[in-house]
């Protein structure tokens, strides 16, 4: 490899992430990117800077934190502010008591928080921690919903998962699978078959699915699985990984006004540093240690950078301003999109959407297996042939920011016509 501060072009920069990385990557769907990945080396705005050059409009942004775009003025002083201050303290401070308050102060049902450091962690902690407060083992989880990369929810997992033919990975525990149900989404009827033997501790939702591409939950099925909850005394958990503080303050409890017992929450909270959170009724939480008896603990819990930069994201959301723009963007592109003379469908929430091609609806993860996936990645390839980076899987979302403004969507719109134009 060349000698550093000189350039090295991503070609050469995979060569050897193949010799050193399992697959060349450190999180597979980078390596969807075909022939192989660029590598960035400056994030601004709504755009990524390529080692090879190249100015791209980055719809993917961190696989959706970057709701402000990147390197935000405002998070950005907050970091070097903290970071002149010390960036582990092994104590409590000042500043996760804050993005504490602010988070409770908009999701009424999280009464009680604890940070960890990815949704990974979030997720894992909060199915242990129903467990231990329902003194039950069972969950269940719905198909194609991806809650990170541990064995309590790898199975029918969506992401990557999907994308690279592991739903189920190997090395997971078949006693640990044992304890995983998992039932189709936007459909009630599994889930009450299962939660009538009254031995499941929670139902695990994303109550927008984004893993599979965007697939919105019903109205009716959220509502569904909190009454059904209720009535077999089983936790509901919303996992907002991806939806929180994106589909609005409240998260998509607040668009569904149906709330769960306990939120996963990671990706904005930190404002694109390593987070992760999990939180919801006082009697429940307080079942974790040093209060109660279910176990966590983490070094970089509540690290004061993700604490200063969540809290920066967070009071520019509070504006509104940011959620407008992002909106606004969705809205045009997914219109754009709508109006193209092809086999497609396009699903969208706020600043979250995604495209698939020959099919009429998707509703679960089964219509977004039989979208053709094929001319998603011709889609995709073509844009970023163009300087647009949509996701390189069909089963991720396209998000937008606040850096997504008029002129960025003018430009992507004229990208996206003659693509388009092109496919026909
Ligand atoms: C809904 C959802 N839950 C959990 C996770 C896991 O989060 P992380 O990648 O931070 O571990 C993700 C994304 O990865 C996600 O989209
Ligand atoms: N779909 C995943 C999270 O939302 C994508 C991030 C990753 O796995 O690297």
């Amino acid at each position: 490899m060349a000698k550093r501060g000189v350039t090295v072009l991503s070609s050469e920069l995979w060569k050897n992430a193949l010799e050193l990385f399992p697959g060349g990557v450190n999180s597979p769907v980078r390596a969807a990117v075909k022939p192989f990945p660029f590598y960035t080396k400056e994030g601004r705005g709504a755009f990524l800077i390529t080692e090879d050059g190249r100015k791209l409009i980055d719809f993917v942004l961190g696989y959706g934190p970057l709701i402000l775009g990147h390197s935000p003025p405002r998070v950005k002083e907050k970091v070097i502010e903290q970071i002149e201050k010390g960036w582990l303290y092994g104590t409590p401070s000042r500043a996760e008591v804050e993005l504490a308050r602010k988070i409770t102060s908009h999701m009424h049902s999280i009464e009680k928080i604890r940070f960890v450091n990815s949704g990974t962690e979030a997720t894992m902690n909060a199915i242990r921690l129903a467990r231990g407060f329902t003194k039950r083992e069972k969950i269940i989880k719905f198909d194609g919903n991806y809650h990170g990369a541990h064995d309590y929810v790898l199975a029918s997992a969506g992401s990557a998962a999907t994308e690279f033919s592991v739903p189920d990975s190997d090395g997971i525990p078949k006693d640990v699978l044992k304890t995983v149900i998992v039932c189709p989404y936007n459909q009630l009827e599994c889930v009450e078959k299962h939660l009538k033997n009254e031995d499941v501790a929670a139902v695990i939702v994303e109550p927008i699915m984004g893993n599979m591409g965007v697939i919105p939950a019903n109205q009716s099925f959220l509502e569904g699985l909190r009454e059904l909850t209720r009535t077999y005394n089983t936790l509901l958990i919303f996992d907002e990984v991806i939806t929180g503080f994106r589909v609005g303050l409240e998260g998509a409890q607040g668009y569904y006004t149906v709330y769960p017992d306990l939120t996963t929450l990671g990706k904005i909270i930190g404002g694109g540093f390593p987070i992760g959170a999990f939180g919801g009724k006082r009697e429940i939480m307080e079942n974790l240690t040093p209060s109660g008896k279910v176990f966590n603990a983490g070094t970089f819990n509540a690290n004061p950078i993700s604490m200063v930069a969540g809290i920066a994201t967070i009071e520019e959301l509070e504006k509104g301003k940011a959620y407008e723009i992002a909106n606004k963007a969705v809205k045009e592109i997914s219109e754009e999109l709508d109006k193209a003379p092809l086999d497609h469908v396009v699903n969208s929430v706020k600043s979250m959407f995604q495209i698939f091609f020959g099919v009429k609806s998707v509703e679960n993860a089964d219509d977004a297996r039989k979208a053709n996936k094929e001319k998603y990645i011709e889609f995709q390839k073509a844009l970023l042939d163009r300087g647009v980076f949509f996701p390189p899987s069909q089963f991720e979302s396209v998000f937008t920011s606040s850096a997504h403004t008029e002129e960025v969507v003018n430009e992507t719109l004229d990208k996206i016509r003659k693509v388009l134009s092109e496919m026909r």
